[in-house]
């Protein structure tokens, strides 16, 4: 972590950009934070991207400040969150000695803004990053549960040594999942181990570790859960169920579905679940696609259907009990979790009661408390309250909302009673159809709707021309201003830069193939090493001389001899590359469904092996050059000439690997296609036989045809026939030469120019089929 020196006697700001930090005193009556220097006072460097040219303002208020999110009239672009709470750019938030706030939801990106008051406080103030671990220490490092591991994550679902990580012999960080719950990398669930690099994210139950800096840091608890809702739409055959709903739900409140039956409640709750896909529109769980993460937030969402769904004989503490047997692990302390469990739904005077001996509220309550044992902070109640008598309803929303506020919980619920609907922090009115007359504070709701009893709104809400004009006048109201407007931040997609991200992917990958040794030996070697056989094969002939005696089949030698070279060329291109996008694939989904660019990804396979067909070709220049004399080529100089020549076939041949690389399953599909990409080209090459009628026709879809082209043309294999035979011989010989090889001009560029063509084609159906991989 960096820091500057501090010495202030006044309050101040901590910024910290993924461990890298800056201190702003604040001693002005107004500070603005930004990136632009020339309209903030406390800039930040212009590479701090997440921040905003104009990102806070801080206003004094006598001893204290107010922050406000962006200019105080305009919001910014990933906005100000406390404890992912929506700080509003007019309303602002007072902030306290050691209140951090953040800028974007992200925690692996986020950007955490601390206020330090030195005159209110000298207790230091932690920060999560303080819990960090280098990771090339020789010891292993143990995360769970357990007090004596070494980054303790204290949550029910978390085992006590949930996962080790240590190095290998070849350096790297293996993680080893040894819990019950499981753990994700970068998104995705381990089996047995999992290789940690840097930038890796891993989440352990409701913990987000980054490795990042040569550390291991816990960077957030994620103990607060905002639900954004971005234009959902459900649609069954044709019919709307839910029409273009767009809202937010902030960590702490409990919210009310409410709406005459058939509105679409229960088909909103599925939704928000996860459970039942929109047509359109998208669930963010913390700036996140609800949907698309699902598996790492299904244990930390709770769910409690509205039938009671526990053993009638059982004591309550036996419920609860068993629950926590099946849900958590099994090294947990059974006691404390049910003790507390109980203490939350209020039901520890009634723990050996018989679940049959309960009221109907009592039982909810259970159910209730089954579901907070692993200590869900979204947690979903459908009906909890239908069969209840006005005072256990009563007793019940209270319950419920005592669990949103003290314990940090998101709630929502669906409801048909209204009695004490007034206890909901939100109600989201739905009309037939999943039209959303209403979302904000339950009492003003009497106001919009210009009613005094609840029971009024569903009357006024049952012809759907009323139920629009309602739509529509809520879109124009304060209401949506204050409700919607002002707390409503579905995260856009970051747009990520494409050089920038082209520029990560191409160090990425040409660290990967510099790392594996053995393969890129067999990429720069395999070729230089064939033309040395060859010349050893050969011996003290010259393919490409015509000497002082007539050599009948001279010509013929030295096609065979640029056959070779074409072949190994083919070879070291096609298997360069015809693994490297499949043996990555499950990478490049989840990084394609964060924010990859298409272009950027492919971009950066074509540089890397671009730049290693340079060396190869510069090997094979080299190779040749030794291995035989050079010919008097009259065209071109004949290293230059050989060198574009090669380099079109390797660029060719790599890039017909990347297509095949695409279009296969797995690796195994891969190496089983090259030699059916191979033998063609041997057959349909024109040299090995003479072609006719349709092999002329599928001899242009070969590239060994186009670099044979291109190579006899420089060399002039034409010349090297006797002068007296070479026009019978043109046309009898075995071998095609002739008008293939004309030394002029506009032979050698009609070859380049159709293995360019090759080379387009070949990347264009690549990004095709790699789009259609795409599952959004
Ligand atoms: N699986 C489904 N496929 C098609 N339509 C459905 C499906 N489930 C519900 N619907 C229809 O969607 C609409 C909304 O149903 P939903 O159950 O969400 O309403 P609700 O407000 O929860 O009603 P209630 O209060 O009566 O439970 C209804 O018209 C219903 O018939």
């Amino acid at each position: 972590m960096t820091a500057q020196p501090m010495v202030f006697s006044n309050p101040y700001l901590q910024i910290n950009n993924r461990g890298e930090i800056l201190n702003f005193e604040l001693n002005r009556s107004q500070h603005i934070l930004g990136r632009d220097p020339s309209l903030a006072d406390l800039f930040v460097p212009d590479s701090w991207q997440l921040i905003s040219r104009i990102q806070a303002t801080l206003r004094q208020d006598g001893e204290s400040y107010y922050i406000f999110d962006g200019d105080g009239k305009t919001p910014s672009s990933n906005r100000l969150y406390l404890d992912r709470v929506l700080i509003s750019p007019q309303v602002g938030c007072l902030l306290v000695h050691g209140m951090c706030v953040t800028i974007g939801l992200d925690p692996a990106v986020m950007i955490r803004v601390t206020y330090i008051n030195p005159r209110a406080s000298n207790l230091p103030v932690t920060s999560l990053e303080q819990k960090s671990v280098l990771l090339s220490q020789p010891q292993t490092i143990t995360l769970g549960r357990d007090a004596t591991c070494t980054i303790q994550l204290d949550a029910p679902t978390i085992s006590r040594t949930h996962a080790t990580i240590r190095q290998d012999g070849a350096g790297r960080y293996i993680l080893s999942d040894l819990s019950t719950n499981g753990v994700f990398v970068n998104g995705q669930r381990v089996s047995n181990s999992a290789i940690v690099s840097e930038g890796a994210t891993i989440r352990i139950g409701p913990f987000i570790l980054i490795a990042r800096n040569g550390e291991i840091q816990l960077v957030d608890t994620e103990d607060r859960i905002r639900l954004d809702i971005d234009r959902l739409i459900l649609e069954t055959s044709g019919k709307r169920r839910l029409d273009n709903l767009s809202f937010a739900l902030e960590p702490g409140q409990l919210v009310a579905l409410v709406g005459g039956s058939g509105a679409g409640k229960s088909t909103l709750m599925r939704t928000l679940l996860g459970i039942e896909a929109a047509t359109s529109g998208t669930v963010y769980i913390n700036g996140s696609d609800l949907r698309q993460n699902f598996n790492i937030y299904r244990d930390r969402i709770g769910y409690v259907p509205q039938d009671d769904i526990i053993h009638m004989d059982l004591s309550v503490e036996e419920v609860l009990t068993y629950a926590a047997k099946l849900r958590l692990p099994s090294d947990i302390d059974l006691k404390t979790i049910v003790e507390r469990a109980l203490d939350d739904i209020k039901m520890t005077h009634r723990r050996k009661a018989s679940i049959k001996d309960l009221s109907g509220g009592q039982r909810k309550r259970v159910s209730i408390g089954v579901e907070l044992l692993a200590n869900p902070k979204l947690f979903f109640l459908d009906e909890p309250t239908s069969g209840l008598d006005p005072g256990l309803d009563k007793q019940m929303m209270e319950l419920l909302r005592d669990l949103a506020h003290d314990g940090h919980r998101t709630i929502v619920l669906v409801t048909h009673a209204t009695a004490n609907i007034t206890d909901c922090d939100r109600i989201v009115f739905l009309g037939a159809g999943g039209k959303l007359c209403y979302f904000g504070d339950p009492t003003e709701a009497l106001k919009f709707f210009g009613v005094t009893d609840f029971a009024k709104i569903y009357i006024q809400l049952q012809q759907e021309t009323e139920i629009d004009r309602y739509v529509e006048s809520y879109h124009k109201s304060p209401y949506f201003q204050k409700y919607i407007a002002n707390t409503f931040n579905p995260p856009t997609a970051r747009q990520a830069n494409p050089l920038s991200q082209w520029q990560i992917f191409t160090q990425r990958y040409f660290s990967l193939i510099a790392r594996d040794r053995v393969n890129l030996g067999l990429a720069l070697f395999t070729a230089p090493v064939s033309i040395g056989l060859l010349s050893l094969s050969l011996q003290d002939k010259d393919p490409f001389i015509v000497g002082d005696t007539v050599d009948l089949g001279l010509s013929a030698l030295a096609l065979q001899v640029l056959f070779v070279i074409t072949c190994a060329s083919l070879w070291v291109g096609l298997s360069s590359s015809a693994q490297e996008i499949v043996k990555e694939s499950a990478i490049y989904l989840r990084e394609r469904l964060v924010n990859l660019r298409l272009r950027s990804y492919l971009g950066s396979k074509f540089s890397v092996l671009a730049a290693l067909a340079i060396v190869q070709t510069i090997l094979i220049v080299i190779s040749i050059s030794i291995a035989f004399k050079s010919p008097a080529s009259t065209l071109i100089n004949w290293q230059i000439g050989l060198f574009i020549n090669t380099f079109l076939t390797l660029v060719a041949s790599f890039s017909l690997g990347l297509l095949v690389s695409t279009a296969v399953k797995n690796g195994n599909q891969a190496n089983g296609a090259l030699p059916l990409l191979l033998l063609p080209q041997i057959i349909f090459s024109g040299v090995l036989f003479k072609l006719k009628g349709l092999s002329i026709g599928i001899s242009y879809l070969m590239l060994s045809r186009w670099a044979i082209g291109g190579y006899g043309t420089i060399v002039d294999v034409n010349k090297l026939l006797p002068d007296s035979l070479r026009t019978a011989a043109i046309e009898d010989m075995p071998f095609p030469t002739g008008i293939a090889y004309q030394p002029t001009w506009q032979n050698l560029s009609f070859n380049w120019l159709m293995l360019s063509a090759h080379i387009v084609t070949y990347l264009a159906i690549t990004a095709w089929l790699q789009k259609r991989k795409d599952i959004l």
